[in-house]
Order: C-alpha cells, then structure tokens, then sequence
C-alpha cells in the first residue's frame, strides 16, 4: 500500500477533497443555484483555499486549466457517467494513469459501483489503473458506491462497510463512501477498510449544520475527512463553508465552533 503522508493528499494527515466533476455526472442543472459555478475557473479559485487538499475533475477541466493552477493538488478522476446514461452503473474509463501524470496530477480517482452488472469489468479496469499508479507513485482513491441490481440499499451500514472493505481489497488508498447514517456505523466501515483510510461523500446540499454535524460524526468515527462538491460549491460564499471545514476537519473545532464561520 502506499504511504500515506502530508507529502500529497493529505495535511496533517487529515484530507478535503474537492470534488467538481459535476457537470459530467450531474450536468449543468447542479451549477443552477450559483450560476458563476458554470465557470470551472471560478471553482478552481475555490480550490486554492488552505482546507483543500486536492480537487478532484475530470480530464478536460485539468487540460483546460490545472497549468494555471500550479499550487492546487489535482486528484483526476479517471472514469465517469452522465446523468443522460440510463442502464446498470456503469462508468467510462475516459483517462489513463500516464496521460493524468502527464497532466499533473498528485492523485487519480476511479468510480467502482459493487453490485452493478458491470462490476466485473469495472474491477478489471480498476486493476489496470491501480497498478499503473503504483508505477507512477500516484495514491488511488476509489468512489465506492455500490449500486444497481445487488443493492437494495445504498447507505446502509453493512452496505458501506462492504464498500469501505471493497477498496481495501482492491488495493485503494482511499476510500470515498457514503454517509452511513450513524458515528457507529462508520466507524464500522473504518475498520472494515484496515489501512485505507475513509473519507466521507458530500451529498446533496443540506442546512449548514447539519453537513457539519454528519462531518464531525465522520471524522468522530475514525474518517481521515471529505470529498465534497455540492454543499461547498452551491453555497454563495464557498470559501466560508471551507473555512468551517477547515475548523472541524483539521482543528477538531465543534460544531458550534464551526458555524461561526458563516
Ligand atoms: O453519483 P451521485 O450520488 O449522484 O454523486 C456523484 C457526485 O458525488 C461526488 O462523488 C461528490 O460530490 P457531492 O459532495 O456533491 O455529492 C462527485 O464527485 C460526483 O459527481
């Protein structure tokens, strides 16, 4: 496994990823509440603020812009789907590791939905990367959804620590979950993923207390931090939701604490 260490993904071995892949996944209609969002300039700033320890986009936003943005650690995401795609999950692997070093970037990232009737190719592809990054000292965080026809539920405990243990089995640095819905139910899935550390998904946009209530229970739990988009991006001042993360991710500030900042 690689070592995990302030030298990439992580300060103080603590980790915010900032995820802008959006606008494949999603589509524009996530960029509506902040229209200004649409630029991925405007995100890329975002992304040169202290917490973010990586920012996560696909290969055409790195193409575009990461040479202007020297001082941002880019995590590039090598697959994904749009929203317009109706089958099993399924994600395309639209990216190799070599052109991502190419690129610049300090970490790859790859989507394997367990329980979908493409999980099969999904882990063989998933093998070919995660070997090529070994070649290139590059850490692998997997976005581990189980989803489709062997998941009846997507964030439930057993289901989580299964995608946690999933990673870990496949040879993944990092492990981006879902929120189980409870501190006991992560810290299970923390264990199932041994030495691959856990980082918690953003989700949707909620009230301010509650996201940083759920990232206090994560990172409570034994998560080393988060990969988030939507509840920092679709927010009028994202750089203040930052700075609440900050607080609670690498200074262990409570709650309370935190939403001073906004
Ligand atoms: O597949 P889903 O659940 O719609 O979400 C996928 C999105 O969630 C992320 O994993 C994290 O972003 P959010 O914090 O906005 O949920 C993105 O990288 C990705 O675009």
């Amino acid at each position: 496994m690689r070592p995990f260490d302030d030298s990439d993904l992580s300060r103080d071995g603590k980790v915010l990823i900032l995820a802008y892949d959006h606008g494949l996944e999603h589509g524009p209609v996530d960029f509506e509440d902040v229209p200004e969002t649409m630029d991925p300039e405007r995100v890329w700033d975002v992304a040169t603020h202290d917490a973010v320890t990586a920012f996560a986009v696909q290969k055409g936003i790195a193409e575009a812009y990461a040479d202007d943005y020297p001082d941002v650690n880019l995590l590039l995401k090598l697959n994904g789907t749009s929203n317009l795609w109706m089958g099993e999950p399924d994600s395309a692997v639209n990216c190799s590791v070599d052109y991502a070093a190419e690129v610049g970037a300090g970490a790859v990232g790859f989507t394997l939905y367990g329980g979908s009737n493409h999980e099969v190719e999904m882990a063989e592809e998933f093998r070919d990367i995660q070997e090529d990054a070994r070649e290139h000292d590059l850490p692998v965080v997997m976005w581990s959804y189980p989803r489709g026809q062997g998941v009846k539920d997507d964030t439930s405990p057993s289901t989580i620590a299964y995608a946690a243990r999933q990673a870990l089995e496949l040879g993944a640095d990092i492990a981006k979950v879902k929120y189980p819905g409870s501190p006991d139910a992560m810290a299970h899935a923390v264990d199932a993923a041994g030495p691959t550390k856990v980082v918690m998904s953003g989700g949707s946009k909620t009230s301010d207390e509650a996201f940083l209530s759920s990232v206090k229970d994560a990172i409570d739990a034994g998560a080393v931090g988060l990969a988030v988009g939507r509840n920092v991006f679709q927010r009028e001042e994202p750089e203040k939701m930052l700075d609440a993360l900050e607080a609670v991710i690498y200074e262990e500030a409570s709650v309370d604490a935190a939403l001073e900042h906004l």
